[in-house]
């Protein structure tokens, strides 16, 4: 079993506020990791180191092999898929749905005059497709619903056939059935053994899609708790993580929780 990530003794300081402190975190190929916390923990920072595009103010990170600080990040970046709501702003106002995905081969946004080959046009449609996108690879991506946002960021993340696949929030601002049907697709990636190893941060339990094998839960730059997911997944651990007494019930894999 290989190491994915190893994080080591990890700060990230901006001005005197610690945005990660004493960071110690270490993902094998297998893993499928929830990172859960509430507003401002950290979590969105956690990614963007663990996507090679930060460098820790202290500490090692290493990815796929290679020591951050060490290792020309272009040529990390494109083994590392990224998801986040960052790249709606990225994206032109015209740009068509399958343009967005294609693009990912070239690490841009826009297509301008770039030739793309026949194969990753057609990986770039199969990805749409596989995400239930394929009827809308030629619509604007501005016209697109969030939920159809998510997955069209998925598939884009999907296209250069990462190592490793970093997810900022892909529930956020879903319907119920959009969530739900979210929550299947990434169980069903989890199951797969060719997929990526694979990173989800999220805010809520109900979106943990079941498979996944461990969690790591943060609050106010530090780590409360990281492991296994059932034996992370405590009452006392989320309490602690988000400062409520809180009620957490577990059913096939699927979590919730209430305040007491
Ligand atoms: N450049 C910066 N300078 C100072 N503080 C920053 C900077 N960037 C982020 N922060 C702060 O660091 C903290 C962690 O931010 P981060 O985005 O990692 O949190 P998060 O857990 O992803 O939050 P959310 O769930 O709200 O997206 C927040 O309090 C944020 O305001």
């Amino acid at each position: 079993m290989s190491t994915v990530l190893e994080f080591s003794d990890v700060d990230v300081l901006r001005g005197r506020k610690y945005l990660l402190k004493n960071i110690n975190w270490s993902v094998q190929e297998s893993d499928r990791w929830v990172v859960v916390g509430p507003n401002g923990a950290g979590k969105t920072t956690l990614l963007q180191l663990a996507a090679a595009r930060m460098h820790p103010t202290k500490g090692q990170v290493d990815i796929l092999d290679e020591t951050m600080g060490k290792v020309d990040v272009f040529e990390l970046r494109p083994r590392i898929g990224l998801s986040s709501a960052a790249l709606n702003t990225l994206i032109p106002e015209f740009e068509k749905v399958i343009n967005v995905v294609v693009t990912a081969s070239y690490g841009v946004t826009g297509r301008w005059r770039e030739e793309y080959d026949k194969m990753d046009l057609r990986r770039a449609y199969e990805l749409l497709d596989e995400w239930g996108m394929g009827a809308l690879m030629n619509r604007k991506y501005a016209t697109l619903s969030e939920g159809e946002r998510k997955r069209a960021q998925i598939a884009r993340a999907l296209m250069t056939d990462p190592e490793l696949l970093l997810l900022d929030e892909p529930g956020a601002g879903l319907d119920l059935a959009g969530r739900e049907d979210l929550v299947k697709k990434l169980s069903e990636l989890a199951a797969d053994e060719y997929a990526p190893t694979t990173i989800v941060v999220t805010h809520h339990l109900e979106e943990i899609p079941p498979g996944f094998t461990h969690a790591l839960l943060i609050k106010e730059a530090e780590i409360v708790a990281a492991g296994p997911i059932k034996e992370t997944l405590t009452e006392d651990n989320l309490s602690e993580t988000f400062s409520r007494d809180l009620k957490v019930t577990e059913a096939s894999g699927r979590y919730t929780a209430i305040a007491r």
